[in-house]
């Protein structure tokens, strides 16, 4: 079975988590887009939801599929986020940020009472890291935040090189935030929770890609069909 059939079996799976009424979180990427087609046809197919898009490309998605769009300006809380993951670990600590959506995607994920993460199983990890992970940083200062980075990976005893992510042209790639992003290639993360907060604390630095505590469910799809790890 191809990793895009499996994406969509995995998004279709966490639609049964969709209720009539719901306030959603949209996430970004291909594993998020199956999600936001197939919810499009239960909305034309009568059923009633409001959505916050994490990304500029998800906004259009949506729109193109009917699903109808709101802010966190307009709504308090959402029910549910469904979103992709380049790296999920039993604890359901995630890596984000692989098309750059990680700030707008960790707003949406901190305002929702819920939020699964759809993956095909390839994305299950026994250690976060493999994946280089996104920083999302001012662009002014650059220099001084890498080395800042640098240093704070250090303290939490892991090492790696910091690049620059490249957009078209060679360019830096901008998000949606108008930031950019270092990549980091630690390897392996052993203290999540003490490197996002270290990077958090790095005045250049917008948010890190690392996830800790906001994943309710995993919805994992493989050739044997679909698994379900649930936070304890
Ligand atoms: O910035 C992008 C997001 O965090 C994605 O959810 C993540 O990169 C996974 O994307 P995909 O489903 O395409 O593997």
């Amino acid at each position: 079975m191809s990793s895009h059939d499996l994406k969509r079996q995995a998004a279709a799976a966490a639609l049964e988590h969709v209720r009539d009424g719901m306030k959603l979180g949209l996430g970004t990427g291909s594993t998020a887009k199956h999600f936001v087609e197939l919810l499009g046809e239960r909305v034309r197919g009568g059923l009633k939801v409001i959505a916050v898009p994490t990304s500029e490309a998800t906004r259009a998605d949506a729109q193109a599929n009917g699903i109808a769009l709101t802010t966190l300006d307009e709504v308090d809380r959402l029910d549910l986020t469904v979103d992709g993951a380049d790296e999920i670990n039993a604890a359901l600590d995630l890596v984000k940020g692989g098309g750059g959506a990680l700030l707008r995607e960790k707003i949406v994920a901190a305002a929702s009472d819920r939020m699964i993460v759809i993956a095909d199983e390839s994305k299950l990890v026994a250690n976060l890291g493999r994946f280089p992970l996104p920083i999302e940083v001012i662009p002014f200062g650059l220099a001084a935040t890498r080395r800042a980075v640098e240093e704070a990976c250090a303290e939490c005893g892991v090492f790696g090189s910091i690049s620059l992510r490249k957009g078209s042209g060679g360019h830096a790639f901008v998000t949606d935030g108008g930031h950019w992003i270092l990549d980091a290639h630690l390897g392996r993360i052993p203290d999540a929770p003490g490197l996002a907060d270290s990077l958090n604390a790095i005045p250049g630095v917008v948010e890190n890609g690392l996830f800790i505590g906001l994943a309710s469910m995993a919805v994992l799809a493989g050739p044997d069909g679909i698994r379900i790890i649930e936070r304890p």
